[in-house]
């Protein structure tokens, strides 16, 4: 090769590796696609074996293989090497011999931060013990996170995340369907979904600044253009829920006025039941169209103020309040009201009520927090490793929370930034779809549509 071919190849190379880095920056999904995520699924697939031994989920076979024996073909193997009567050849021979066996890795499909791929277990493996290794498989495949997704009898589904799909949430959280919002995204980079009539009733906990306002807000915009009548109790003095007052059909902001508007709700419940058990329906769902009542939303924002009690005057307000939010929140489901309930912490150190209250919000929410008892009671008996993501949430990202929903499963996820502008905006933008209190509290089915009107118990 002379000077100038050698130039041309070095100018050549340049080119590309220039062209490859300004694809990468300008086009990255493109770029994922065509270069990146075949590159990675070949290593994947090659170092499968290896990968899978090293994370103990590979299991000894034995398997006929050719072998290449040395082999005596005169004399003893056990004679000096002088003896010139013992000869060595190599010989190829078929035997059974032990051999790693990986678990069958199905077809990697693309996501665009990752890859999902279905694995067939091995006889006697559960999911759980690909739960367990996400971690080492992560470094192994050099990625942010692999997670089970899925199982199904003798599968488990593995998707892995290149990079950490929360640092940037970009996400509307309204979702056009009724009692459905969407207020941010899953590490698994779907839409995190929370809908009031799959689980009705959320704990939303977490220490100061972790970003519990920041979803209530999402919340509150999420709701705010459907037809459903939104309640707020802010024993923070309403400095929480007040500028979205225009799209509140009530809201309480003392001891006092929390406890005449949860004897309203109780009796809304009430009412409610009567009129589902007159027309033989298990819930309001099944009443006749013209008769369904507007469901409402409950946000209770710092929960533990409602139950604190500074002397032996107060015990009867709390006990009272601590009593009508337990039944709302047993009851509410059927009759569709639905509560969102945030603090910092909500054990059992306020009081016996608060424990049958918590068993109550089957949605839990766990930002991060100052105190490993804190995800403990937020997360309950879940999977140690959820309490351990919560723990793990960091300071510098606001808004990350583990979630965890009626079934058990749970998802590291982040709410989508939503500041007090918008939605106070969209309070006020949405003011005409506030039910009064007053219709709503009356007797017989509600409709929405009229202007929202703050109550001041
Ligand atoms: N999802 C998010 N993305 C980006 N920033 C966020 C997010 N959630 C919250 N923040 C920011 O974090 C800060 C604290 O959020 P927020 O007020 O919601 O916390 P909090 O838990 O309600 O705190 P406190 O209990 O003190 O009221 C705010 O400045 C907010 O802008």
């Amino acid at each position: 090769m002379n000077y100038t071919t050698m130039l041309v190849a070095l100018g050549a190379l340049a080119a590309l590796a220039a062209g490859g880095w300004a694809w990468r920056k300008w086009a990255p999904r493109s770029f994922w696609y065509a270069v990146e995520f075949p590159a990675k699924a070949t290593l994947v697939y090659l170092t499968w074996t290896h990968v899978a031994s090293g994370c103990g989920l590979a299991r000894k076979r034995r398997r006929w293989r050719f072998t290449l024996d040395a082999v005596s073909l005169a004399g003893s193997v056990s004679r000096s090497a002088k003896d010139t009567s013992a000869v060595m050849v190599q010989q190829r021979r078929v035997r059974s011999v032990q051999v790693e066996k990986a678990p069958r890795l199905r077809l990697l499909r693309p996501t665009p931060l990752g890859w999902r791929v279905w694995v067939k277990l091995h006889d006697g493996q559960v999911p759980d013990d690909y739960v367990k290794v996400g971690e080492r498989l992560a470094h192994a495949w050099r990625v942010h996170a692999v997670r089970v997704i899925a199982s199904k009898p003798g599968r488990v589904q593995l998707l892995a995340t290149m990079r950490d799909p929360l640092t940037v949430v970009n996400i509307a959280p309204e979702t056009g369907e009724l009692l459905t919002v969407r207020p941010g995204m899953l590490e698994n980079g779907q839409p995190w979904i929370i809908d009031f009539r799959t689980v009705p009733h959320w704990l939303n906990a977490g220490a100061t600044q972790s970003g519990k306002s920041n979803l209530a807000n999402a919340i509150i915009k999420g709701l705010a253009p459907q037809p459903v009548a939104l309640v707020g109790f802010d024993l923070k003095g309403g400095v929480e829920f007040t500028p979205y007052a225009p799209r509140l059909s009530a809201l309480a902001t003392t001891r006092g006025e929390c406890v005449g508007l949860l004897d309203d709700l109780v009796q809304v419940v009430t009412d409610r039941m009567a009129l589902c058990r007159t027309h033989g329906a298990r819930n309001i769902w099944r009443l006749p169209d013209h008769l369904q009542p507007v469901p409402i939303v409950v946000l209770v924002d710092e929960v533990a103020e409602l139950f604190l009690m500074a002397d032996k005057r107060e015990k009867e307000e709390v006990s009272k309040s601590a009593t009508a939010l337990l039944r709302v929140a047993q009851l509410g489901r059927a009759f569709g009201v639905y509560l969102v309930v945030c603090g910092q912490r909500i054990g059992s150190d306020l009081g016996p009520g608060v424990t049958a209250l918590r068993s109550q919000l089957s949605g839990r929410i766990c930002h991060r927090v100052n105190d490993p008892e804190t995800a403990n009671m937020t997360l309950g008996d879940m999977d140690p490793d959820a309490l351990d993501a919560a723990r793990a949430i960091a300071a510098e990202t606001p808004g990350v929370a583990v979630i965890a929903g009626q079934d058990g499963s749970w998802h590291r996820a982040r709410s989508v930034y939503v500041s007090e502008e918008e939605a106070e905006a969209a309070a006020r933008r949405f003011a005409h779809l506030s039910p009064g209190w007053s219709e709503l509290t009356a007797t017989g089915p509600a409709t929405g549509g009229q202007a929202a009107e703050p109550l001041a118990a």
